[in-house]
């Protein structure tokens, strides 16, 4: 798939508005991004390194030379790079994330607009270095959504996708594993065992053709608002920037995206859709969002083990009464099977880590069986939204719209959330085209009609009729009164009754002190199914430049002190890239200095999360940076 090539553009946008973009793309170079430089650079804001460090010192505040930059200064040396003029593109539509919701929302409006002849331009921006390289999923596949954007997928459909044959359900203990009966919302029969990497960059390509533009490697990471508050669009993060905020020779100031509407699909926790909820008071009438951390593998199995198209799920072991969470195993494709283990972020014991957990998890006989003899390919994490019904948020404001997960419609009794997002983003699409028919959409759009709308469709039902699933975990009798509930639930009540049930609260404030607790002693890898986190960090292949600024911002250094001193370095244990660590150190007061290793980091958003600090904030690193995930 290339992007952006000679004929996508012809097909899709004038050359007026791309020659900025384009030039951007192609002096980044993204893995997959087959640029043609286009001739003439009139409209391109070009600022060398050389005039840069000299509008610095006509700004007069700072050499950027002096080589005794105290740590501090890189907010000031950020600030004044933000003086700088950006290049704006004025777009009708902007959309940040290239995911099954922000993807099938471009698709979308493409459609309607090309039926109602109209020409609306949509361009989709995506962090990652090529659409579906940060797309972390199971992933069954339910294809209602799917059907309803392109009825004909079925005749060129992604790589690998296959049919589930047969659905298993186990509980386990460490050496052993029961059958259970698989709940109604378990049953796939009808659904697609995929990688969402893979059915990403497939639906890109698709978006592509309807002349979507799609600019990988551009991580947006601010959000712009016009006078009146309204958003007017995002920005890019500058590229080419220092550890200190200083520009290096490379530096590109970020773009500015301009649009009546603005569709923010970053996935769950999105660092954008945070501030915006936040601005907004998105949350003003629902529960905190509550979330899942998912650790997963993609193996290649030989063939004596390969039972394509089986997805199985497991409840029980490794996780404690006290901790929400379950195992998947899907096989898929060429001998491919998907394992993993979801950890409600929820839990209070702070010596457990869910990337440990998933490791010794595959040493359960039920999974051991299967990936003996296979090859571990990829290893990934992410965060997923279980708050559902509870912790939906109000979707809309002036200038845009959140959808997807940056919204939080995964449905947990089925784990999926693929449908509910794509079909989000195509009720958003709709409300879209009708209201650039109904004016000429210069100003920015308030999409009353997508929140409407959406609240009368399957994803709005299906989420109101498992609510009350997931918080029956929080009683006193734990893991074993949830799956209880869920039973009657699913067989009896199905949400057909008048009480709601609430979450706890914040998972950050789930946290418990570590004395009411022992140290965790996880079994050390053996190398054949379980393996430590640098080796598993190698697998998903992320990847940030050197010497730029910590896409990390701890706003509380001086209290991880006290946080090390209750929680014994949660940090270290939740997140499942090492990012995090405490190192000995005899000058600090607590014997400890607290570390980030950030360029480790698999962009989960855990720690954003799960920090019982909540000083901790994840950004936007450069564009292109990140994980590299194919089939995960
Ligand atoms: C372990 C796990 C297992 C799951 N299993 C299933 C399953 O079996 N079936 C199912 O249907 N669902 C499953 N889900 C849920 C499903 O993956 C999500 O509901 C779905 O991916 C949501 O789609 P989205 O487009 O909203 O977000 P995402 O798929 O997260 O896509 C968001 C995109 O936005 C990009 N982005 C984010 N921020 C920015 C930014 N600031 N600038 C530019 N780009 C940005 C990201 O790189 C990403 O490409 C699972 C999730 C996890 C984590
Ligand atoms: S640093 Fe945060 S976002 Fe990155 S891998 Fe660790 S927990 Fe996840």
């Amino acid at each position: 798939m290339s992007y952006l090539s000679r004929s996508a553009l012809a097909r899709s946008v004038g050359a007026k508005h791309l020659t900025g973009v384009l030039r951007k793309i192609g002096r980044r170079g993204g893995r997959s991004m087959h640029v043609l430089p286009l001739a003439s650079p009139s409209t391109l804001l070009k600022i060398s390194s050389q005039t840069l460090r000299q509008d610095f010192t006509v700004l007069g505040a700072r050499n950027f030379h002096s080589s005794s930059v105290r740590l501090n200064e890189l907010t000031d040396n950020l600030r004044k790079l933000d003086t700088i003029e950006r290049e704006v593109e004025d777009v009708d539509v902007c959309i940040v994330g290239a995911g099954p919701a922000g993807l099938s929302a471009a698709i979308r409006i493409k459609q309607q607009a090309a039926k109602a002849n109209r020409d609306i331009r949509v361009v989709v921006l995506e962090k990652a270095a090529e659409p579906g390289n940060h797309s972390v999923s199971g992933a069954v596949i339910q294809p209602t959504a799917l059907d309803e954007l392109l009825p004909n997928w079925r005749d060129d459909p992604p790589e690998n996708c296959t049919a589930v044959t047969h659905d298993k359900m186990k509980f386990l203990i460490p050496k052993l594993h029961f059958p259970i009966p698989v709940p109604p919302a378990m049953k796939n029969h009808g659904n697609y065992v995929m990688s969402l990497a893979e059915f990403t960059r497939w639906l890109a390509a698709k978006a592509e053709e309807y002349g979507v533009e799609i600019y990988p490697s551009f991580a947006a990471s601010e959000v712009l608002y016009n006078k009146d508050g309204s958003v007017i669009g995002v920005a890019t993060n500058d590229f080419g920037v220092d550890s200190k905020g200083l520009p290096k020779d490379n530096f590109e100031r970020g773009m500015a995206f301009h649009a009546p509407v603005t569709l923010f699909a970053e996935g769950a926790h999105g660092s954008l859709s945070k501030s915006i909820i936040k601005r907004f008071n998105l949350r003003g009438n629902c529960e905190p969002q509550t979330y899942g951390l998912g650790v997963k593998e993609v193996w290649r199995v030989p063939d004596e083990n390969f039972r394509k198209g089986e997805v199985a799920h497991t409840l029980g072991w490794p996780m404690r009464n006290d901790t929400y969470g379950g195992g998947f195993m899907y096989q898929f494709g060429d001998n491919y099977v998907t394992v993993g283990l979801v950890v409600g972020l929820d839990y209070p014991n702070p010596y457990v880590s869910p990337a440990l957990e998933f490791q010794r998890m595959k040493q359960n006989p039920f999974f051991a069986k299967v990936l003996k003899g296979g090859k571990c390919l990829e290893y990934a994490a992410r965060a997923l939204n279980e708050g559902g019904y509870q912790a939906i948020p109000k979707l809309v404001f002036p200038g845009g719209a959140l959808i997807g997960c940056s919204a939080g419609f995964v449905n947990v009794a089925k784990i999926k959330g693929t449908h509910t997002a794509m079909k989000s983003g195509i009720v958003a699409a709709d409300a879209i085209v009708d209201a650039f028919g109904r004016d000429a959409a210069s100003k920015p759009l308030l999409l009353n009609d997508y929140e409407e709308n959406l609240k009368n469709t399957y994803v709005f039902k299906e989420l109101y009729s498992v609510r009350n699933i997931r918080p029956s975990f929080h009683s006193f009798l734990g893991n074993y009164g949830g799956m209880a509930y869920s039973a009657v639930e699913a067989y009896v009540l199905k949400g057909r009754v008048p009480w709601t049930l609430k979450h706890k609260g914040g998972d950050a404030k789930a946290t418990k002190s570590a004395s009411k607790y022992k140290p965790i002693n996880y079994p050390k890898p053996d190398n054949v199914l379980s393996f430590d986190i640098p080796t598993s960090v190698s697998r998903s292949a992320t990847m940030h430049a050197e010497n730029q600024p910590c896409h990390l911002f701890d706003h509380r250094p001086k209290d991880r002190k006290s946080c090390f001193e209750t929680y014994k370095g949660v940090e270290n244990k939740f997140c499942p890239a090492g990012v995090y660590e405490y190192v000995n150190d005899e000058a600090s007061s607590y014997g400890k200095r607290f570390v980030i290793n950030s360029q480790n980091c698999v962009h989960c958003k855990t720690c954003d999360i799960k920090d019982p600090l909540q000083g901790i904030q994840w950004k936007t690193p450069q564009g292109g940076d990140g994980p590299k995930y194919t089939l995960t």
